[in-house]
């Protein structure tokens, strides 16, 4: 995935492909926790959006809407199916200690917050397949971003910074990373990514696999209404 502030996004001069990196740029507001959803949830989760959503459908998008108010209530997320609201308890859990105690608070609203709308997207991407630069729509969402990656990723590069998108990771987008930067995914078969879990060693050919991404938004008030102009 990958981040552009500004700066002209050339191609190196040497032709040498970009390194993606497999820790989080020094973007403020930007978190990817050094945590992995469990395996086994995963699975299902994956499982559940193709049997409902993708397989044997010519679809490579699906948005959902819950209402939701608080992590502390059983009904985070009610309106949503039950997988996507066990995923929300399982990062509301895993997240805290790992962001800002505001992050968190924005993400996962104390007990007497009230309702909001809260968006979920599913994106498959297959092999060689991406997403332009972009800042999500600034009229339709507000601050705090949660995107999960399941499969193989395609690296998040911003100014222009590669991160390389791990199998089960978990990504914050919040303050100058969800508006100052944009952020996109090439279209490549293949990543060439910093080497060994802990990005040392000599980077690697890693191909592209088929990737589910799950998104969770704010819609800002009056957003709810999909297909209106985008900003
Ligand atoms: O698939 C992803 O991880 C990112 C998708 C994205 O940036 C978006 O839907 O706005
Ligand atoms: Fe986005």
């Amino acid at each position: 995935m990958y981040a552009v502030n500004g700066a002209e996004d050339g191609d190196s001069l040497f032709d040498e492909p970009q390194i993606a990196m497999r820790t989080a740029p020094p973007i403020p507001g930007l978190f990817v926790p050094p945590i992995r959803l469990p395996l086994e949830l995963a699975n299902d989760i994956v499982q559940q959006c193709m049997n409902l959503y993708f397989d044997g459908r010519d679809v490579n998008q699906i948005m959902l809407f819950g209402r939701t108010a608080s992590e502390h209530n059983q009904n985070m997320g009610g309106g949503l199916p039950t997988f996507l609201i066990t995923l929300l308890h399982w990062l509301a859990e895993m997240l805290r200690g790992h962001l800002p105690e505001k992050v968190h608070e924005m993400l996962f609203p104390p007990k007497d917050a009230p309702q909001r709308a809260r968006q979920a997207i599913l994106n498959l991407y297959h092999p060689g397949e991406g997403i332009s630069p972009h800042v999500d729509l600034l009229r339709r969402f507000d601050d705090g971003i949660i995107g999960v990656s399941f499969g193989k990723a395609g690296p998040l590069d911003r100014n222009h910074w590669d991160l390389y998108l791990e199998e089960r990771s978990v990504l914050v987008l919040s303050g100058d990373a969800r508006y100052d930067w944009t952020h996109g995914i090439d279209g490549k078969q293949k990543d060439f990514v910093s080497g060994g879990m802990d990005g040392q060693g000599e980077p690697d050919w890693i191909d592209r696999g088929t990737r589910l991404s799950i998104t969770f938004r704010w819609l800002l008030p009056g957003a709810d209404i999909v297909g209106g102009p985008d900003p």
